[in-house]
């Protein structure tokens, strides 16, 4: 059983797992104003969409918290100032937002007095955080009737990081590899470097080696031999924001694992949270795409591996067309893409 929290709270302030540190060092960062809340995941002390939103949910709790005020309306309106603070962060997951829209509305509807409305916020951040835990052992259980009927057991690769660190705990990806792993189902795990921020090297193997799940890391441009040499049973990816058609935004790579995986009939699977879904958005293309400092590319500890005089282009995220996602597995069920418009009254809140 997963027991990888990267946002906890305790003793009134939010602990973070700093996700920067590792594999090298386990540390926790205390947060305890949502300015270093906001700090913490435009930084990437926190990151993975759900991670982000549960964050920013405690975030707005604690924005909240600091208000001066018995009246309610300066209360609300100091509580926007909190929210839009928060939604500058970080432009591609749609879970901070959901969880940001949340939490604004769980404040609008709330009677009583400022000080109640605090805690029902604190409450709501809580219910946020346990609700994606079970979520996530949600897809994992539903992921077991999609994986490859084969008898031996499976190598699964996937890129980036969407593990227990990229949510409240367990994984969407990762938590279809635990799933398969407890299962008895999951020989070994393929995981992608993913550079430039390396989230599969860094955080995916140390996920895996924690709980001693067979590791294989591999550089980005190796997926497609992997796969040509018949290595990789199946892909499954996290994602960041999928539109009503399916079109989904994932880590820089994932659309280029999509289109080697649809050349060698590999099943390429999204693992993702309905909270993920973004049903407002017809279309990916309409997806905003997160672009990073450009020193994410041109340094790797304090070497620098670009020559003085390149230009730069740093997208955090590409989106992968729907026509080549095998299927989506979220906590109600697995659908094709085309199917999810119909889980979207499903949605507990959007
Ligand atoms: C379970 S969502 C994880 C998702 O988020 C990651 O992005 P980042 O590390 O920049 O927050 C990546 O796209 C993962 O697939």
């Amino acid at each position: 059983m997963n027991t990888i929290y990267p946002v906890v709270w305790s003793n009134n302030k939010v602990l973070l797992i700093d996700q920067t540190a590792l594999p090298s060092r386990y540390t926790l960062v205390e947060i305890s104003r949502y300015e270093d809340m906001a700090k913490a995941i435009k930084t990437m002390i926190v990151r993975g969409a759900p991670a982000i939103g549960v964050a920013a949910a405690y975030g707005m709790y604690l924005g909240a918290r600091d208000i001066q005020t018995k009246e309610r309306e300066i209360f609300l309106k100091q509580l926007e100032k909190v929210a839009e603070i928060l939604r500058q962060t970080r432009p591609t997951a749609v879970n901070l937002f959901w969880a940001i829209s949340r939490m604004l509305k769980t404040a609008y509807e709330s009677i009583g007095t400022v000080e109640e409305i605090k805690q029902i916020l604190l409450q709501t951040a809580q219910q946020i955080q346990e609700e994606d835990v079970k979520t996530c052992q949600a897809i994992g259980q539903n992921s077991l009737s999609i994986l490859p009927k084969k008898t031996e057991k499976l190598t699964i690769l996937t890129h980036c990081n969407a593990g227990a660190l990229a949510t409240a705990g367990y994984g969407t990806a990762l938590g279809v590899i635990r799933a398969a792993w407890t299962e008895g189902r999951l020989k070994r795990v393929f995981a992608d470097e993913t550079r430039p921020r390396l989230q599969g090297a860094k955080l995916t193997a140390w996920e895996c080696v924690q709980e001693k799940i067979p590791v294989t890391v591999i550089s980005d441009n190796m997926a497609a031999h992997c796969m040509q040499k018949r290595l990789i049973d199946m892909v499954v990816v996290g994602a960041d924001r999928i539109a009503a058609n399916g079109d989904t935004a994932n880590k820089i790579g994932t659309y280029g694992l999509a289109v080697i995986a649809k050349m060698h009939n590999v099943p390429f699977y999204v693992a993702a949270p309905l909270s993920t879904v973004d049903f407002n958005l017809e279309t990916g293309d309409l997806i905003p795409i997160e672009e990073r400092d450009p020193s994410e590319l041109y340094q790797i500890g304090t070497t620098i591996i670009y020559p003085d005089g390149v230009d730069y282009y740093n997208p955090a995220f590409d989106v992968t067309p729907a026509h080549l996602i095998t299927g989506i597995i979220t906590e109600q069920k697995t659908v094709k893409p085309e199917e999810l418009i119909t889980l979207k009254s499903d949605l507990s809140y959007h």
